[in-house]
């Protein structure tokens, strides 16, 4: 048996079969030098088979052929007659939505009105009201807003989208998700209408493009981004994106392209403080026309920390169940209802996880930190993790005193007390703060 159809048969087990028909079924094999190359039809399928599959590939050749090399080439083999670059691109299921600018894709829903503003997402919320103000201004483009799930960015972006359509009804303003573009341009490219693709993006005002960490190890789809990019930004076009993370810390996206996303303005979201979500629970419980004690809406912004889609279902199902039962949300109620979806979300956080973390964030042995020593740089991780752990678990004092080499309930309580009081001043704890929440919250 040649090796590559052993190879594919084998790797036709391991991934899902549309990735294989559109990837690695229309590589053709040849023979060169005593190695073996995989010609692909165009850059777009070698980058991709490049980045996503070649190690897997190397590893199975080496099986069945003892070390064969491989390499991955644009063409034909020289006994195929080579086909034009693009036309053999694979058949690939019609994306789900084409780039088709002005077909108002910016849900109306979401505002800066019933966005709730806190320390966690005031600066965002102030940086994507002023790009609706002066779209394209310099200052603010583009404008980067990234951090964590469920925060709010994509709510952003539409409360910015929507403000430009409301002062200027005239704008043209687009919205994508990362994937959207990729899918649009790999189709541009099968039908041979990239120029179309492009010039698309001249007739806009605004483009919003959600998740661009997508584009991460895309080389292709990041060039023609990185092109869109300029475009846009010399023709003063306002450019909104966001991010999971800062776009540095993203492997996988091109250097020159990181620059540039930072040009601008580039704005975190970190999670909402217990007040703030206080105030979002009260408010989407308003728009689902449900009154809300305001103890119901602390006990959930409480019990709930990660992030404000988790929150939302919360509200979500107490809102259906006490429509459904007729019963009017009290304490007990939201208790009763939401006891599986805590006791869910309390198993996942111990006190056991809290210190690994802590350990692990600041870089030192789980013994050391719980051990005696009172140096600063172990005696304060030890009181972060003493007081996340009163601040994310159930537990009391005394039992969190006892984990923690068995301390007396006192020198716990003493913990959250100086965190609390440091934090107020301190920035860098305040930060340590919340990324480890944000981690233990995953
Ligand atoms: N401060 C806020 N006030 C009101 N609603 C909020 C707020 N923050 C987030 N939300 C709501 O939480 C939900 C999730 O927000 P959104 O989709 O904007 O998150 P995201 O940061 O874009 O997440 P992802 O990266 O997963 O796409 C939305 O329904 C949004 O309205």
């Amino acid at each position: 048996m040649h090796v590559w159809p052993a190879c594919l048969q084998r790797l036709e087990t391991e991934l899902p079969q549309d990735e294989v028909s559109m990837w690695l079924k229309p590589l053709q094999a040849d023979r060169r030098d005593g190695g073996l190359v995989l010609y692909a039809p165009n850059a777009f399928v070698r980058d991709e088979v490049q980045s996503r599959f070649l190690e897997r590939i190397r590893e199975l050749v080496r099986h069945f052929d003892d070390g064969a090399e491989v390499v991955v080439d644009i063409g034909a083999p020289r006994r195929i007659a080579a086909a034009p670059a693009n036309q053999a691109l694979p058949a690939r299921p019609a994306p789900a939505a084409v780039v088709e600018p002005f077909h108002g894709n910016v849900d109306p829903h979401y505002s800066f009105d019933n966005f709730v503003e806190g320390r966690s997402n005031q600066l965002a919320r102030a940086a994507a009201w002023h790009a609706a103000q002066k779209p394209g201004e310099r200052t603010h483009n583009p404008l980067l807003l990234y951090g964590g799930t469920g925060l709010g960015k994509t709510h952003l972006m539409f409360a910015a989208g929507n403000e430009m359509r409301r002062l200027n009804p005239a704008a043209r303003v687009l919205y994508l998700r990362s994937n959207t573009f990729y899918d649009a341009f790999f189709r541009s490219l099968q039908e041979k209408t990239t120029d179309q693709f492009k010039r698309q993006f001249q007739k806009i005002d605004a483009l919003l493009i959600d998740d661009i960490q997508f584009f991460a190890g895309k080389d292709r789809t990041q060039e023609e981004f990185f092109h869109t990019f300029n475009a846009l930004f010399e023709g003063r076009q306002q450019i909104i994106m966001t991010c999971d993370r800062y776009p540095r810390e993203v492997d996988g996206l091109e250097p020159r392209l990181k620059s540039r996303l930072g040009w601008g303005l580039s704005v975190a979201i970190d999670p909402p403080d217990f007040e703030t979500r206080a105030q979002i629970v009260l408010s989407k419980a308003r728009e689902r026309g449900a009154v809300l004690p305001d103890e119901v809406a602390q006990l959930i912004a409480k019990k709930m920390r990660s992030n404000v889609r988790e929150l939302e279902g919360a509200i979500n199902k107490l809102t259906a169940q006490a429509g459904l039962l007729g019963r009017p949300v009290t304490m007990e109620f939201a208790q009763e209802t939401l006891r599986d979806l805590w006791r869910a979300q309390q198993q996942a956080i111990s006190i056991a996880n809290i210190q690994k973390a802590v350990a692990d964030y600041y870089g030192l042995q789980l013994r050391e930190m719980l051990g005696k020593k009172r140096t600063r740089s172990l005696a304060r991780p030890r009181q972060v993790a003493m007081a996340l752990a009163k601040e994310l678990t159930e537990h009391s004092l005394p039992e969190i005193g006892v984990a923690f080499d068995g301390r007396d309930h006192t020198t716990v309580l003493h913990a959250c007390r100086q965190i609390r009081t440091l934090m107020e001043s301190d920035g860098n704890l305040h930060e340590d703060w919340d990324k480890l929440i944000r981690k233990l919250s995953e």
